[in-house]
């Protein structure tokens, strides 16, 4: 749930986002939500080449079932808990930036184990403080992340991820501290 006041995603006058189903509950919405992404994660990633425009169509891939907007970056201004996301002006430029840079890191390809688990914090990082999307940006964030560790010969060994664990780590990482999620990430691999 994020702090966004008077929100042309949402019903009007409540805080649930307009969906493909018309589900008007939120309750209802977010087990529908659920249920569908996990299909969704467990089918093969969208091909591309591991650059932004790849990156909303693994937005679209698992958001296709529940919003017409899947795939599309926000309009609005967003904030979670205190932290103010990039504005939506500033999206487009701020994600071709970091995943050219991510281009320029070969993908992590030649990292060591190490120098992989905070590069990747750092992306990570910067993915969170951009929120590219009104509403499922966690999980894009892992199913990438995820891929990236795959191609990039770091495969990541998810069962051992603790949801609150990962929260806290981001929030850490949005006030500048990325620490706490590079051994986090390192803990995966
Ligand atoms: N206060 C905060 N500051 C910075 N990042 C936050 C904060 N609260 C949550 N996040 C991060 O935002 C992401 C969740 O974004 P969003 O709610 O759009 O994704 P989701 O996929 O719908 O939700 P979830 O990841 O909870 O399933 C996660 O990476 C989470 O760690």
């Amino acid at each position: 749930m994020y702090d966004a006041v008077s929100d042309p995603y949402c019903y009007p006058g409540t805080t649930v986002l307009r969906n493909l189903v018309d589900i008007r509950d939120q309750a209802t919405l977010d087990r529908y939500e659920a249920e569908v992404t996990a299909v969704r994660a467990e089918q093969p990633v969208p091909s591309g080449k591991l650059d932004h425009v790849h990156y909303s169509a693994f937005h679209r891939h698992l958001f296709q079932d529940v919003y017409d907007w899947a795939g599309h970056y926000r309009t609005v201004r967003i904030a979670k808990g205190g932290s103010a996301f990039c504005y939506p002006e500033y999206i487009e430029q701020q994600m071709v930036r970091l995943f050219a840079s991510l281009q320029a890191d070969d993908h992590f390809r030649r990292c060591s184990r190490e120098d992989f688990a905070s590069s990747a914090a750092h992306f990570l990082a910067e993915l969170n403080s951009i929120h590219p999307f009104r509403e499922g940006n966690g999980r894009t964030q892992l199913a990438f992340l995820t891929h990236l560790a795959e191609v990039s010969g770091h495969p990541l060994h998810l069962k051992r991820l603790d949801p609150a664990a990962v929260m806290a780590a981001m929030i850490s990482s949005f006030l500048g501290d990325e620490r706490q999620l590079r051994d986090l990430i390192d803990a995966l691999l």
